[in-house]
C-alpha cells in the first residue's frame, strides 16, 4: 500500500516536548494550521481518550496515535521525531518513544485498518526505525519515509548471488516444466537481502514469492514475481510455513485446488537455497478440499483468515513471553456459533467500537496474545471483529474421533466446525501445532515441538 502521497515535508518535526501529550500538541499545531476544517480542540481530547483505553504503541520506539475525523482528505500523516526519546506508559526499562506517527483519517476512509497495518509492518523493522531516528536532518527523515511508504525502500546492499542459488533456481524451472507445474514458489526469506536474481526464462512461469517482508506487492515492484504471499513469523524450519502460505494462496485465488507448484527454499536468512519440492495441492489438502472447490465459509474474508493464521503461527512459534500458549479461534457464522457458546469470564472486548476490536488492526495483536492465556475460545466474525474471548463451546451431539493425544480444545474446534459454517483454528499448548478445522476435518499447518526444529 502506497501512502507517500499523504506525507508532507511540512509535517515532519523534531519534537521539543518530552512527553506524549506535548508531542501531539506540536504535531496537531502544524497539521491544523494547514487544514482549516480540522478542529484542534476536539482532536487532542479524542486522541488522548483513545490512548487511555488502548495503547497505540507499536514497539521499536514508535507510537501511532490515530483517530477518525471529519475532513475532506482521506488521510493526513504528521511525524515527530525525538532523538532523546520520552517515556510512555507501559514501556519497561530503557525503552522510550522516538517516533510519533500521527494519523488522521477521514470518516469515509474505508481502508483505515489496512493503513494502520501497513505502518505497523514497516516499523517492525528495528534497523529501519533506528535509521529514521538517526537521520541527519528532517529532509533525510522525510525522504526515507517517502521511499519506504512509496514502496521503494532504499535498495539493500546487493550481494552477488551464489552459483548454487543460481543452479537451484534453474533446476526449479526445469522441474516445473518437467512436472507440468502451474507455478513456481520461492521462499524469499532464505535470502537475507530479499533480492533474488532470477535466471533467464524465469519470468515465463507464473511465479509466487512467499515472504515475511511485506504484502500487496510493496517490496516486489522491481522483483520478478507475479504474486506475493506474506507469512508472518519466523520459523527455523526450511519450508515450515509452506502449508499456511499455500492455504492463504488458495483462499486468495493465487492457486487453485488442481494446481501443482514447484518450490525452492532454504533456512531463513541462510542465503542458501537447499530444498526443491513439487507440491500437488489436491494431495496436500486432500481431506479438507475433498468435498468443495472453495473451503472458505461464505462470510469469512480471506484477509481475516490470513491474519488469524498469522497470529496463530506467532503464538505457536514464539509463544507468549517465551512460554508455549494454546488457544482456539472460531471464525465466521458468528450468530450460530454464539448460540453454542457461553462465557467463562467477562468478555474483555465488550463495549469497544467494532473498528477498534477488529483483528486486522495491528493493535489487536498484543491484545489477542494477552487474552490467549484465558480458558476458552475467541469468537471472530467473518470480517474480523473480535466478539469475545474466554468462550466455552458446547455443541450438541459431538462424537468425532480425533487422533490420540488431541484433547478437549481440539475436540471443541472440530465440533464447532461441524455444527456451524465456520473455521476453527487451534494452537496446541503442548506441541505448538496449528490446526485448521473445517467440517470436522483437521488440517495441520505447522508441526513442531517447542525448542525443536522442523524440516
Ligand atoms: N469446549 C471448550 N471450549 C473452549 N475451550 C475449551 C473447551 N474445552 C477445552 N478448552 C480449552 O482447552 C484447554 C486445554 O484443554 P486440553 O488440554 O484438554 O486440550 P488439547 O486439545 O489437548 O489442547 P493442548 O494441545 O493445547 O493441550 C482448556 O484449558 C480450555 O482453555
Amino acid at each position: 500500500m502506497k501512502l507517500d502521497r499523504y506525507f508532507s515535508r511540512r509535517r515532519f518535526l523534531d519534537l521539543e516536548s518530552d512527553d506524549f501529550e506535548g508531542s501531539l500538541k506540536e504535531l496537531l499545531k502544524t497539521t491544523v494550521s494547514r487544514f482549516k476544517d480540522l478542529e484542534r480542540k476536539k482532536l487532542l481530547p479524542g486522541l488522548m481518550q483513545r490512548e487511555s483505553t488502548m495503547t497505540t504503541y507499536l514497539g521499536n520506539g514508535v507510537v501511532l496515535p490515530h483517530i477518525r475525523v471529519k475532513m475532506r482528505r482521506k488521510y493526513v500523516f504528521a511525524i515527530g521525531r525525538s532523538r532523546e526519546g520520552f517515556e510512555y506508559e507501559g514501556l519497561k526499562g530503557q525503552e522510550k518513544v522516538h517516533l510519533v506517527v500521527l494519523l488522521l483519517a477521514g470518516e469515509g476512509a474505508k481502508d483505515y485498518l489496512n493503513v494502520l497495518a501497513a505502518v505497523a509492518r514497516l516499523v517492525k523493522d528495528q534497523a529501519f526505525v533506528d535509521q529514521l531516528v538517526r537521520s541527519q536532518s528532517l529532509d533525510e527523515l522525510h525522504d526515507q519515509m517517502m521511499a519506504a511508504f512509496g514502496g521503494i525502500l532504499a535498495a539493500p546492499k546487493k550481494k552477488r548471488q551464489s552459483s548454487i542459488n543460481n543452479l537451484m533456481l534453474r533446476q526449479v524451472m526445469r522441474i516445473a516444466k518437467g512436472a507440468h507445474c502451474d507455478s513456481i514458489a520461492v521462499f524469499g526469506d532464505t535470502i537475507s537481502s530479499g533480492q533474488i536474481d532470477v535466471p533467464e526464462g524465469f519470468r515465463d512461469f507464473n511465479t509466487v514469492l512467499v515472504s515475511r517482508r511485506a504484502k500487496d506487492g510493496e517490496f516486489i515492484e522491481d522483483q520478478p514475481f507475479d504474486e506475493m504471499i506474506q507469512v508472518r513469523s519466523f520459523s527455523n524450519g526450511r519450508l515450515a510455513q509452506m502449508r499456511s502460505a499455500f492455504l492463504v494462496g488458495l483462499t486468495r485465488g493465487v492457486f487453485r485446488t488442481h494446481h501443482k507448484i514447484a518450490c525452492v527454499g532454504g533456512l531463513p536468512g541462510s542465503d542458501q537455497f537447499d530444498t526443491l519440492m513439487v507440491i500437488d495441492l489436491k494431495d496436500e489438502f486432500q481431506a479438507l478440499l475433498a468435498e468443495r472447490e472453495n473451503f472458505m465459509p461464505a462470510d469469512v474474508s480471506p484477509e481475516v483468515l490470513e491474519r488469524v493464521i498469522g497470529v496463530a503461527m506467532e503464538l505457536s512459534i514464539e509463544g507468549r513471553e517465551g512460554k508455549p500458549v494454546g488457544t482456539l479461534f472460531v471464525l465466521g457464522d458468528t450468530k450460530k456459533v454464539e448460540s453454542m457458546t457461553k462465557p467463562l469470564v467477562l468478555n474483555p472486548f465488550y463495549g469497544y467500537k467494532e473498528e477498534d476490536r477488529n483483528i486486522l488492526s495491528p493493535f489487536m495483536d498484543e491484545t489477542v496474545k494477552e487474552f490467549s492465556g484465558l480458558d476458552g475460545a475467541f469468537i471472530i466474525t467473518g470480517d474480523g471483529v473480535l466478539n469475545s474471548a474466554g468462550s466455552l463451546i458446547h455443541t450438541p451431539d459431538f462424537d468425532q474421533q480425533l487422533p490420540s493425544g488431541l484433547g478437549a480444545r481440539h475436540a471443541a474446534g472440530a465440533a464447532i466446525s461441524i455444527a456451524t459454517d465456520c473455521l476453527a483454528i487451534v494452537v496446541s499448548s503442548s506441541s505448538g501445532q496449528v490446526t485448521v478445522f473445517r467440517s470436522g476435518i483437521a488440517l495441520p499447518l505447522v508441526e513442531r515441538s517447542f525448542g525443536g526444529r522442523t524440516l
